[in-house]
């Protein structure tokens, strides 16, 4: 049974809880700038992570973290603090999830209920992979990105850096999606999208602001 702590404490925090707790593991509370109004999970208040030795439990007894929070550049900034603070980050997989054992999956990443990856699959560290999308083979998802609900990633597609692929979006197979790019809910995207832009619709364009 692994001890972990969370990094956030609302709404991507509780799916993670969820996954931690029907994985048998214990959740030993949560880290948050203050002391949540909500707290469905019951679970204690450890203090903000940014205040001098808030992290000295964590680091002293060898419990691992986990920064529930969904939007990709703060969940970024989290993990590489507590880098620099020596805690470790743990991947969070749902039992219901179907991780191939010829895939890797890194630090921090969750792989939530459903969700499903496929051979030779890589998933890179502080990645979500989220309700039911599925990664197929041979995919390559860079850190930090998001896959949101019901997505579906065929095989040999690469996700770079900090990208946000939209629930139920669908990216072709073989095809190359840059570091931050944003994929709308629905879109289906056929072809390579450069860095920094945002996709929608079917068959995927880029929208300008
Ligand atoms: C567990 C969870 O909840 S995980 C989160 C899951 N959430 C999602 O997947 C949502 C993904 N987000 C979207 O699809 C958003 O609409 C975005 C990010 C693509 C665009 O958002 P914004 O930048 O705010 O764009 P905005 O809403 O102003 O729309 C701009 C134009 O694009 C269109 N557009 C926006 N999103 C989409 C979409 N998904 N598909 C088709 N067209 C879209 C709009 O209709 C609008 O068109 P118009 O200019 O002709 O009126």
């Amino acid at each position: 049974m692994k001890k972990i702590a969370l990094f956030g404490y609302s709404s991507h925090a509780y799916v993670v809880a969820d996954a931690i707790r029907l994985n048998g593991d214990e959740l030993i509370g949560y880290y948050e700038k203050e002391k949540a109004h909500a707290d469905p999970y019951g679970i204690t208040y450890l203090g903000y992570e940014q205040d001098k030795d808030a992290l000295t439990p964590l680091k002293a007894n060898g419990i691992s973290g986990f920064v529930g929070v969904g939007e990709n550049n703060i969940r970024k900034k989290i993990m590489h603090f507590l880098k620099s603070q020596g805690v470790t980050c743990t991947p969070v997989i749902h039992p219901s999830a179907m991780v191939s054992g010829m895939a890797t999956v890194g630090a921090g990443t969750l792989v939530a209920a459903g969700a499903k990856v496929n051979p030779l699959a890589s998933v890179g560290a502080g990645v979500i992979l989220n309700t039911g999308c599925i990664v197929e083979h041979e995919c390559s998802i860079g850190d930090f990105a998001h896959i949101a609900p019901g997505a579906v990633l065929a095989g040999n597609v690469t996700v770079g850096e900090d990208a946000f692929i939209g629930a139920n979006a669908v990216v072709k197979q073989g095809v190359s999606i840059g570091r931050n790019v944003v994929v709308g809910a629905g879109a289906v995207v056929l072809k390579d999208i450069p860095d920094n832009q945002t996709w929608v619709g079917n068959p995927a364009k880029e929208i300008r602001k």
